[in-house]
């Protein structure tokens, strides 16, 4: 189903702010101008005590974030080295048998943290499963790696660690990455409220003790076009920098306005970064969450490693003043609360048997609504 033809038109589908979605492939006369591939923004003048420097940089990021709702990230800052280390560490982990890996299993947790096995997330529905296999960590108070000001709600552990002396090796190796990936997130931050034309510390506030994640993901060669790695999906969460190991042929590919799906080529060492739903709230849509889906067709291992930043988890956020509509009253909504509820969602997608069956129809059927937020 995520391609669908009737007799005049073509439908591509996704998952967009959690709720289905569809957009008509528009040709020939009918297309609209929108882009065939991603800019690539250099972030050397991130570093730059200039604050025009910085300016010009939130210029360009604003203009792609208007019009893409993705970029690469080149000349970053964050140590090349590490980058390469961490993807070893991914194909290590990966290759650990599946009960070392199962011990972490990630239905344990409510935050879903841990270990995903193959098959079972499933974001396109006309699918037999995302073809990958995952392990989530993120923002846990109780990880002392982290080091951070925390409030008593998130007191809890949330992550989980294998314990088996061949997998000791991922912990350190995985907090390097999210630390490295953090500082360079609070930056980036800076950054976005410049384009958006606040002051930079805007966004200082709430993001305190951020909601973050690292998802380290290996996608096997697809040996079949119904396949697909990770079904086509929005994010939902701030913003999203992700790292993709080399593969000759293109595995991540972006919608653009004419449901044509534009690939993102791996560029070593760089980051892809794209806006997501809770960016696209608080610009009242101005800013692009866009959809993108991975299908890994070129008969390589393929490993990633998406970086997800939201604000605090108590936070409450609404649409911004400069972006709302006269005589409009904007509600707020709770961070935590939103994210929780689109987490629930993805676990009921992975589910096996009767219990996820259930909730999925029960999601088809109008659990959807419960995700609609002010401005959205
Ligand atoms: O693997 C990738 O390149 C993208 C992953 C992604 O879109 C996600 O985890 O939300
Ligand atoms: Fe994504």
């Amino acid at each position: 189903m995520s391609t669908t033809i009737t007799s005049e038109e073509t439908w591509v589908h996704y998952h967009d702010g959690g709720i289905p979605g569809r957009r008509r492939v528009l040709t020939g006369t009918a297309a609209k101008p929108t882009f065939s591939e991603l800019p690539k923004i250099d972030f050397r003048r991130i570093y730059s005590d200039n604050l025009s420097d910085r300016q010009e940089l939130a210029k360009e990021v604003g203009t792609a974030c208007r019009d893409i709702g993705f970029f690469y990230a080149v000349n970053h800052g964050v140590d090349e080295s590490l980058l390469d280390d961490t993807f070893e560490a991914l194909k290590k982990f990966f290759d650990l048998p599946t009960e070392v890996k199962m011990e972490v299993h990630n239905q344990k947790t409510s935050k879903f943290r841990g270990y995903e096995a193959f098959l079972e997330g499933k974001l396109d529905p006309s699918t037999r499963g995302d073809l990958k296999e995952g392990f989530l960590m993120g923002e846990d108070a109780t990880d002392p790696e982290q080091n951070r000001p925390i409030t008593p709600s998130t007191a809890e552990p949330r992550n989980q660690w294998p314990t088996h002396p061949s997998a000791l090796f991922w912990r350190p190796a995985i907090y390097r990455y999210y630390n490295a990936m953090y500082t360079f997130s609070k930056r980036l931050l800076r950054i976005f409220a410049l384009a958006l034309d606040l002051p930079e510390t805007a966004f200082d506030t709430i993001t305190t003790h951020p909601m973050t994640n690292v998802r380290a993901v290996h996608y096997p060669p697809q040996k079949s076009e119904s396949d697909v790695g990770l079904g086509a999906h929005t994010d939902f969460c701030w913003f999203t920098l992700v790292c993709q190991s080399h593969t000759t042929q293109p595995a991540l590919e972006v919608l653009n306005a004419n449901g044509i799906w534009v690939p993102v080529h791996p560029k070593p060492h760089t980051f892809v970064v794209n806006i997501a739903d809770f960016l696209k709230l608080v610009t009242g849509g101005t800013w692009q969450s866009t959809v993108h889906r991975v299908r890994n067709m070129g008969g390589e291992e393929r490993y990633s490693m998406p970086f997800f930043f939201s604000p605090n988890e108590d936070a409450k956020v609404s649409v911004l003043e400069q972006f709302g509509k006269a005589g409009e009253v904007y509600e707020e909504f709770g961070v935590g609360e939103y994210f929780q509820k689109r987490l629930d969602i993805d676990r009921t997608t992975h589910l096996d048997g009767e219990e996820g069956r259930r909730k999925e129809s029960a999601n088809a059927s109008g659990d959807y609504e419960k995700l609609k937020v002010p401005g959205s």
